[in-house]
Protein backbone atom coordinates (compact mmCIF):
# COMPACT_ATOMS: atom_id res chain seq x y z
CA UNK A 1 0.00 0.00 0.00
CA UNK A 2 1.56 3.92 -0.75
CA UNK A 3 0.67 5.06 2.33
CA UNK A 4 2.51 2.30 4.18
CA UNK A 5 5.27 2.86 1.89
CA UNK A 6 5.14 6.63 3.04
CA UNK A 7 5.20 6.06 6.01
CA UNK A 8 8.48 3.61 5.99
CA UNK A 9 10.09 6.30 4.25
CA UNK A 10 9.49 8.85 6.92
CA UNK A 11 10.35 6.44 10.00
CA UNK A 12 13.66 5.06 8.08
CA UNK A 13 14.62 8.88 7.66
CA UNK A 14 13.51 10.25 11.45
CA UNK A 15 15.87 7.69 12.57
CA UNK A 16 18.67 8.02 10.61
CA UNK A 17 18.24 11.79 11.81
CA UNK A 18 18.99 10.45 15.32
CA UNK A 19 21.99 8.30 14.48
CA UNK A 20 20.13 5.05 15.09
CA UNK A 21 20.07 1.95 12.83
CA UNK A 22 17.40 2.66 9.36
CA UNK A 23 15.02 0.46 10.65
CA UNK A 24 14.95 1.40 14.19
CA UNK A 25 11.08 2.72 14.34
CA UNK A 26 10.16 0.67 11.22
CA UNK A 27 7.57 -1.79 12.95
CA UNK A 28 5.07 0.84 13.20
CA UNK A 29 4.97 0.35 9.32
CA UNK A 30 4.96 -3.74 9.23
CA UNK A 31 1.74 -5.25 8.39
CA UNK A 32 0.71 -6.52 11.22
CA UNK A 33 1.06 -2.50 12.88
CA UNK A 34 -2.41 -0.62 13.33
CA UNK A 35 -3.10 1.93 10.86
CA UNK A 36 -5.95 4.11 10.91
CA UNK A 37 -7.76 6.58 9.13
CA UNK A 38 -9.64 9.86 10.42
CA UNK A 39 -11.90 11.76 7.54
CA UNK A 40 -12.29 14.72 9.23
CA UNK A 41 -15.02 17.20 8.52
CA UNK A 42 -15.36 20.87 9.59
CA UNK A 43 -18.51 22.78 8.79
CA UNK A 44 -19.07 26.52 8.66
CA UNK A 45 -19.38 27.59 12.24
CA UNK A 46 -20.88 30.91 13.31
CA UNK A 47 -18.56 31.35 16.25
CA UNK A 48 -15.24 30.04 15.53
CA UNK A 49 -13.79 31.80 18.54
CA UNK A 50 -15.72 29.64 20.84
CA UNK A 51 -15.83 26.81 19.21
CA UNK A 52 -13.13 24.39 18.31
CA UNK A 53 -12.97 21.83 15.55
CA UNK A 54 -10.45 19.83 16.93
CA UNK A 55 -9.15 20.97 20.84
CA UNK A 56 -5.77 20.76 21.40
CA UNK A 57 -3.49 17.99 21.65
CA UNK A 58 -1.10 15.92 20.98
CA UNK A 59 -1.42 12.28 18.60
CA UNK A 60 -1.15 9.62 20.06
CA UNK A 61 0.34 7.18 17.72
CA UNK A 62 3.88 7.11 15.96
CA UNK A 63 3.43 9.15 13.30
CA UNK A 64 0.37 10.80 11.75
CA UNK A 65 0.52 11.47 8.08
CA UNK A 66 -2.21 14.35 7.74
CA UNK A 67 -3.90 15.53 3.67
CA UNK A 68 -4.81 19.09 5.00
CA UNK A 69 -7.56 20.63 2.94
CA UNK A 70 -6.39 22.39 -0.25
CA UNK A 71 -7.87 25.80 0.18
CA UNK A 72 -9.25 26.41 3.67
CA UNK A 73 -6.44 26.45 6.72
CA UNK A 74 -7.21 25.85 10.28
CA UNK A 75 -4.32 23.65 12.02
CA UNK A 76 -2.39 25.34 14.72
CA UNK A 77 0.48 23.76 16.66
CA UNK A 78 1.34 25.08 20.06
CA UNK A 79 5.87 26.70 19.62
CA UNK A 80 6.84 28.38 22.66
CA UNK A 81 3.10 28.88 24.04
CA UNK A 82 1.79 30.82 20.92
CA UNK A 83 -0.24 28.90 18.72
CA UNK A 84 1.49 28.97 14.97
CA UNK A 85 -0.59 28.94 11.60
CA UNK A 86 0.25 26.04 9.81
CA UNK A 87 -0.08 27.20 6.26
CA UNK A 88 -1.39 25.51 2.73
CA UNK A 89 1.32 24.49 0.35
CA UNK A 90 -0.22 23.03 -2.63
CA UNK A 91 -0.18 19.06 -2.56
CA UNK A 92 2.13 19.07 0.23
CA UNK A 93 1.41 15.87 3.21
CA UNK A 94 2.39 17.22 6.68
CA UNK A 95 3.36 14.30 8.94
CA UNK A 96 3.61 14.88 12.82
CA UNK A 97 5.69 13.25 15.33
CA UNK A 98 3.12 11.41 17.70
CA UNK A 99 4.20 10.50 21.27
CA UNK A 100 5.31 6.83 20.39
CA UNK A 101 8.18 7.76 18.92
CA UNK A 102 8.78 10.90 21.29
CA UNK A 103 9.40 8.22 23.84
CA UNK A 104 11.22 5.95 21.30
CA UNK A 105 13.59 8.70 20.70
CA UNK A 106 13.57 9.57 24.39
CA UNK A 107 11.94 12.91 23.50
CA UNK A 108 14.67 14.10 21.02
CA UNK A 109 11.52 14.33 18.52
CA UNK A 110 8.30 16.00 20.12
CA UNK A 111 4.96 14.98 19.46
CA UNK A 112 3.39 18.99 19.31
CA UNK A 113 0.21 19.96 20.48
CA UNK A 114 -1.52 21.23 17.78
CA UNK A 115 -5.58 21.65 17.64
CA UNK A 116 -8.09 23.00 14.18
CA UNK A 117 -10.11 26.21 14.34
CA UNK A 118 -13.25 26.62 12.48
CA UNK A 119 -13.91 29.11 9.72
CA UNK A 120 -17.33 30.99 9.78
CA UNK A 121 -17.83 30.56 6.23
CA UNK A 122 -16.21 27.88 4.80
CA UNK A 123 -16.11 24.11 5.78
CA UNK A 124 -13.18 22.05 5.78
CA UNK A 125 -11.78 18.39 4.86
CA UNK A 126 -8.82 16.68 6.00
CA UNK A 127 -7.91 12.79 6.18
CA UNK A 128 -5.45 11.85 8.76
CA UNK A 129 -3.20 8.63 8.58
CA UNK A 130 -2.23 7.30 12.18
CA UNK A 131 0.72 4.86 12.34
CA UNK A 132 1.05 3.02 15.58
CA UNK A 133 3.55 0.63 17.09
CA UNK A 134 2.88 -2.83 17.31
CA UNK A 135 0.00 -3.74 20.20
CA UNK A 136 3.04 -6.18 22.15
CA UNK A 137 5.95 -4.08 21.07
CA UNK A 138 7.75 -2.93 23.97
CA UNK A 139 8.03 1.37 23.80
CA UNK A 140 11.46 2.26 25.34
CA UNK A 141 13.82 5.15 24.72
CA UNK A 142 16.33 4.09 22.65
CA UNK A 143 19.26 2.99 24.96
CA UNK A 144 21.78 5.08 22.16
CA UNK A 145 20.28 8.09 23.24
CA UNK A 146 20.38 8.09 26.79
CA UNK A 147 23.37 9.39 28.66
CA UNK A 148 24.10 11.22 31.85
CA UNK A 149 23.21 14.71 30.14
CA UNK A 150 20.01 13.31 29.14
CA UNK A 151 18.75 10.54 31.18
CA UNK A 152 16.11 7.92 30.48
CA UNK A 153 13.10 10.32 30.43
CA UNK A 154 9.89 8.01 29.56
CA UNK A 155 9.01 4.88 31.52
CA UNK A 156 9.31 1.48 29.20
CA UNK A 157 5.74 -0.07 28.77
CA UNK A 158 3.91 -1.68 25.81
CA UNK A 159 2.24 -0.20 22.97
CA UNK A 160 -1.02 -1.55 23.94
CA UNK A 161 -0.54 -0.19 27.93
CA UNK A 162 0.16 3.22 26.19
CA UNK A 163 -2.82 2.73 23.91
CA UNK A 164 -5.29 2.60 27.25
CA UNK A 165 -2.93 5.13 29.13
CA UNK A 166 -3.73 7.67 26.06
CA UNK A 167 -7.31 6.65 25.56
CA UNK A 168 -7.97 7.33 29.64
CA UNK A 169 -6.25 10.44 29.22
CA UNK A 170 -8.83 11.69 26.02
CA UNK A 171 -12.00 10.55 28.02
CA UNK A 172 -10.74 12.69 30.68
CA UNK A 173 -10.61 15.55 28.03
CA UNK A 174 -6.94 16.11 28.78
CA UNK A 175 -5.01 17.18 26.41
CA UNK A 176 -1.70 15.37 26.20
CA UNK A 177 -1.31 11.88 28.01
CA UNK A 178 2.62 11.61 27.57
CA UNK A 179 4.38 12.95 30.53
CA UNK A 180 8.30 12.32 31.28
CA UNK A 181 9.32 10.64 34.17
CA UNK A 182 10.63 13.85 36.09
CA UNK A 183 6.87 14.83 35.89
CA UNK A 184 6.14 11.56 37.62
CA UNK A 185 8.56 12.54 40.31
CA UNK A 186 7.28 16.15 40.77
CA UNK A 187 4.04 14.96 41.34
CA UNK A 188 4.63 12.16 43.64
CA UNK A 189 7.09 15.38 45.85
CA UNK A 190 3.82 18.02 45.35
CA UNK A 191 1.69 14.97 46.91
CA UNK A 192 4.90 14.62 49.71
CA UNK A 193 4.82 18.00 50.34
CA UNK A 194 1.16 18.65 50.39
CA UNK A 195 0.38 15.37 53.00
CA UNK A 196 3.77 16.96 54.88
CA UNK A 197 1.34 20.15 55.41
CA UNK A 198 -1.80 18.67 56.08
CA UNK A 199 0.08 16.46 58.88
CA UNK A 200 1.62 19.85 59.88
CA UNK A 201 -2.17 21.22 60.18
CA UNK A 202 -3.45 18.30 62.36
CA UNK A 203 -0.52 18.18 64.70
O1 LIG B 1 -7.44 18.52 10.33
C1 LIG B 1 -6.29 18.74 10.66
O2 LIG B 1 -5.57 19.55 10.06
C2 LIG B 1 -5.67 18.02 11.85
C3 LIG B 1 -6.44 16.81 12.31
C4 LIG B 1 -5.88 16.21 13.54
O3 LIG B 1 -5.10 16.78 14.26
C5 LIG B 1 -6.30 14.85 13.92
O4 LIG B 1 -7.17 14.27 13.24
O5 LIG B 1 -5.76 14.32 14.93
FE1 LIG C 1 -4.13 15.41 15.69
Amino acid sequence: MKTRQTAEIILKNMAKVLNLEENYFIDVAADNAPTFARFNYFPPCLRPDLVYGIRPHADGGAITILLPDKEVEGLQVLKDGQWIKVPIIPDALIVNVADQIEIMSNGELKSPMHRVITNSEKQRISVAMFYLSEMEKCLAPAPELINEIKPMLFKKMKAREYRDIFFQHLMRGENKALLPISSFFQLFKCRRLVRICLYGKSQ
